[in-house]
């Protein structure tokens, strides 16, 4: 057996298959965190715990305070974020939303032709209470994003996630109107501005159109916030090309509170395991559904085609589905 496949077996030895072959290549969590080491240093993740005769720390998936503790200690220890999960709402497992940041990271190398060093401004759609994918992005990657959300108490705790982690310059969290889904974020026209200042900053040490620089602040200065910017209103703007590199989602999946039921028996039926669900309904059910939802995002992307680079979300399947220019 040659070295590189013998050290490939033994990194993916590391979690189990099945998992293993969702996990991007590099995503921290394909070596699974100790448990062990988890709760030798976070009192608040003892409780949870339970040892076998072995040693060996067990986590009680299907107990929602044991996964926000688990998430919660994670993303201290692993990522240096403070953040705060309100008993009700959503916990994200952090696997999952790291593979989503990391094929974007892709997708802007690959299909972009993003340089590393470029400031990369995103906008992710429903950021839910605990921020998490504005957080990892901004902590791991140095990106810069716009957070939406409609719901008010998640509003609230991202909010505070963001400033005890003094992220503020990072990220923007904006409340938004259930109606729409990135009408009244895109062409924000005091969004645009602070975004459009962090692209300039550093393009300005390499760019000569300062004429149309000019033209585009003037317009951003003179148009109020909170009102569309005629710059970005049509394809037919060619000075402020992606002023978003990319936008992202993960949707509310379900039409009903029955539908959410379903989900979990079929997944019962299939020997999945089925960790305890987590979040208020308002978080998981859309009117219509994530077909609706993101048959919405679509038409209202397309609108702004020119000012994003890749759009994207998840699905109920858990697939990731994009576009890029
Ligand atoms: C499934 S949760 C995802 C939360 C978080 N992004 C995560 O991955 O853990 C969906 C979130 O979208 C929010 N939401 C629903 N409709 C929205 C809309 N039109 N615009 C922005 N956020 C919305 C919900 O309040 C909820 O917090």
């Amino acid at each position: 057996m040659s070295v590189t496949n013998h050290i490939r077996l033994e990194e993916e030895k590391k979690v189990p298959p099945k998992l293993n072959k969702y996990m991007h290549a590099r995503n921290p969590y394909r070596t699974p965190p100790s448990f062990k080491k988890l709760a030798s240093v976070y009192p608040e993740f003892r409780p949870y715990c339970s040892y076998d005769v072995g040693g060996k720390v067990h986590l009680d998936f299907k107990d929602p305070k044991a996964l926000r503790a688990l998430t919660t200690c994670l993303l201290h220890q692993d990522f240096d974020l403070k953040v705060t999960i309100p008993d009700d709402r959503l916990v994200p497992t952090l696997p999952l939303r790291l593979n989503y940041l990391l094929w974007i990271e892709d997708l802007l190398m690959h299909a972009a032709h993003c340089e590393t060093s470029d400031v990369i401004v995103g906008v992710d759609i429903g950021a839910g209470a605990s921020c998490v994918y504005p957080l990892l992005a901004a902590r791991k990657l140095g990106w810069n994003l716009v957070a939406t959300e409609t719901d008010n108490i998640n509003f609230t705790a991202a909010t505070t996630n963001v400033n005890n982690n003094d992220l503020q310059d990072n990220i923007i969290v904006k409340k938004v109107d259930d109606k729409t889904v990135l009408q009244g974020v895109l062409d924000d026209a005091d969004i645009q501005k602070q975004m459009y200042l962090k692209k300039k900053e550093v393009n300005d040490n390499n760019d000569d159109d300062d004429d149309d620089d000019d033209e585009v602040m003037s317009e951003l200065n003179n148009t109020p916030s909170d009102t569309p910017c005629k710059h970005t209103d049509g394809d037919d703007n060619k000075s402020m090309k992606y002023m978003f590199d990319f936008t992202m989602c993960n949707p509310p999946f379900f039409s009903s509170e029955e539908e959410t039921d379903s989900m979990k028996k079929s997944k019962k039926q299939r020997g999945e395991p089925i960790s305890s669900p987590t979040g208020c309904i308002h978080e998981k059910v859309t009117t219509g559904g994530e077909v609706t939802f993101i048959t919405q995002m679509v038409e209202e992307s397309h609108k702004f085609k020119s000012k994003v680079r890749i759009r994207s979300t998840r699905d109920g399947q858990g697939n990731y589905r994009t576009s890029c220019n």
